[in-house]
């Protein structure tokens, strides 16, 4: 994209705004999963911490975006395991 575009206050904040819409659906859809993910392991006996997964996952977010990287996987992981601290869709 040429960089007079990109400068283009309007456009940016508009791309902005729907890469923002993007994430914030993405990670409502991860928590979704995973809170099913963990009411399955219960129900069958199972764990639901998984240290090992859990480090491969802090460890993809750290090679990806470096230390703050980690601060997000953090995050998610918690949000995953506190469906609560979401609001429900639409709300
Ligand atoms: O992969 C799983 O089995 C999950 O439950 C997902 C997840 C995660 O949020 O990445 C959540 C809890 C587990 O301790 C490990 C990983």
């Amino acid at each position: 994209m040429p960089l007079a575009a990109t400068l283009d206050a309007g456009l940016r904040d508009e791309q902005v705004t729907e890469l923002d819409s993007t994430i914030i659906e993405l990670v409502r859809r991860r928590s979704e999963l995973v809170t099913r993910l963990q009411q399955a392991k219960s129900l069958a006996g199972l764990p639901r911490t998984q240290l090992g997964q859990e480090t491969e996952m802090l460890n993809r977010y750290r090679s990806a975006l470096g230390a703050q990287g980690t601060t997000l996987a953090l995050l998610l992981l918690k949000l995953g395991n506190r469906p609560d601290l979401l609001p429900s869709a639409g709300a």
